[in-house]
């Protein structure tokens, strides 16, 4: 429960204050509302087209937090009660956004106006009004690394200076225009630019959030569930419809890429120190990511088959895993990161923060919560008759 003697890391006394929080009723939305409702005095408005995932936060009214949420159903393409809310709000969460890469190259244009235009207004409207604001980018803006494009078997691959990706140096290595894969990066690099020429010419108070696959419970969707059958989520979510449905998990050109993957559960504590450290985060750029929890996708496939078996108690596939190509499961103009390890020496010394939990750990727990959430209804699903015609 909210503490009257909260503190900040420099000592001060942390005051209530009110957060317009756009895109709310998302992945990262819902846990973010979740700990600011348990352990803080804070109040949200909550934006969204959805509330799906923040239902359980906002009924029912005799909730411990009742009156410090509020939802607002509001599309930010077009609802003219925005600049009130962020005017009311001290500051403004930006988390509003399409972000499956299976839409990066199918719906450029949708990306590109979700990840750039959509977001104007909020940029403006916070720097006409003097409100902070909080804006999430991606690990995406860094693209390939320059180690990429050294030959396969020179030594300098393994030095760190070609891979490791840091906020005030590294380059964003993007592919041809042809690979729309990278529509969504270009988009969230732009405006990163924007937020960030505000704060140099108009005095904008911002921080840049550049997450490394969060991942954990109520990410994305399983289709034909709570999300439409032909739809592709993010990798967590797709090799978990796999398994719930006893199916082998598609790996991707093989499933080569690397990536680290942190807790949602840790990462929100990065983003609360942020929001309650002002002085220490505003104008800054914030890697959020377990440089420690790095795997190929197919060492993912395997360890989530590992532990899924254990949770769920059904024995591991035979054949846990099939190949397929990036153009057949994504389409035309896909392109994929080699590889994305943070550096975190910035979030480190502005806000020591630190990620906790291990892959094997937030697997667990998160395929526990995807178990329970969803085995049933696919079994349900499977076992349905299909009509006959
Ligand atoms: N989850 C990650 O690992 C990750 C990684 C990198 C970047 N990000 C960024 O973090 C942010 C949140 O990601 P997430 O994983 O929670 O995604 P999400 O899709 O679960 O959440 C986004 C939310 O924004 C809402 N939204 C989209 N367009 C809207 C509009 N026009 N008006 C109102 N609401 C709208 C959606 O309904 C959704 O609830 C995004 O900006 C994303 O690019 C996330
Ligand atoms: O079923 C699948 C799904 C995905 N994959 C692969 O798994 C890797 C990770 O895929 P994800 O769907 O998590 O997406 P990515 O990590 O490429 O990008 C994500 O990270 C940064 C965020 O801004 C976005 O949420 C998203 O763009 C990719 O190499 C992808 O090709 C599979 O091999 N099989």
């Amino acid at each position: 429960m909210a503490s009257a003697a909260r503190v900040d890391l420099d000592g001060n006394p942390i005051k209530a204050m009110t957060i317009c929080m756009i895109g709310a009723g998302g992945f990262i939305g819902s846990h973010l509302c979740e700990k600011l409702m348990a352990e803080t005095p804070h109040k949200v408005l909550a934006v969204d087209v959805y509330n799906d995932k923040i239902k359980h936060l906002l009924e029912p009214a005799s909730l411990p937090w009742a009156g410090r949420i509020q939802f607002h159903r509001i599309n930010i393409k077009n609802d003219s009660r925005l600049e009130g809310l962020i005017k009311m709000a001290d500051l403004t969460i930006n988390l509003a956004a399409i972000c499956t890469p299976a839409d990066y190259n199918t719906r450029p244009l949708d990306t590109i106006y979700s990840n750039f235009i959509d977001a104007l207004p909020v940029v403006k409207y916070c720097s006409e009004n003097n409100k902070r604001l909080i804006h999430f980018s991606t690990c995406e803006v860094y693209g390939k690394t320059i180690g990429s494009f050294l030959p396969k078997d020179s030594p300098m691959r393994q030095d760190p200076a070609y891979f490791i990706l840091k906020e005030d140096a590294s380059p964003c290595i993007f592919g041809s225009i042809e690979k729309q894969r990278w529509s969504y990066a270009c988009a969230k690099q732009l405006i990163e630019r924007l937020v960030y020429a505000e704060g140099a010419e108009n005095g904008l108070e911002f921080t840049i959030v550049r997450p490394f696959n969060w991942i954990g419970p109520r990410m994305d969707f399983i289709p034909g569930i709570d999300g439409p059958s032909e739809g592709v989520p993010r990798v967590l979510a797709c090799f978990s419809n796999n398994l719930l449905r006893g199916e082998p998990l598609k790996l991707v050109d093989g499933g080569q890429s690397q990536r680290t993957f942190v807790y949602i559960k840790d990462a929100i504590e990065a983003v609360l120190l942020m929001i309650e450290n002002p002085a220490r985060a505003n104008g800054h750029i914030f890697n959020v990511g377990n440089p420690n929890n790095e795997v190929t996708v197919r060492q993912l496939a395997e360890m989530m088959t590992e532990v899924y078996s254990k949770v769920s108690g059904e024995p591991a596939l035979e054949v846990p895993t099939i190949d397929i190509s990036s153009k057949e499961f994504y389409g035309e103009g896909y392109d994929d990161s080699d590889k994305r390890i943070p550096d975190m020496t910035i979030i480190n010394t502005q806000l020591g923060w630190n990620p906790k939990t291990s892959l094997w750990d937030l697997l667990e727990s998160t395929l526990t919560y995807q178990h329970r959430t969803y085995a049933e209804a696919i079994k349900q699903a499977i076992s349905k008759p299909v009509a006959s015609s």
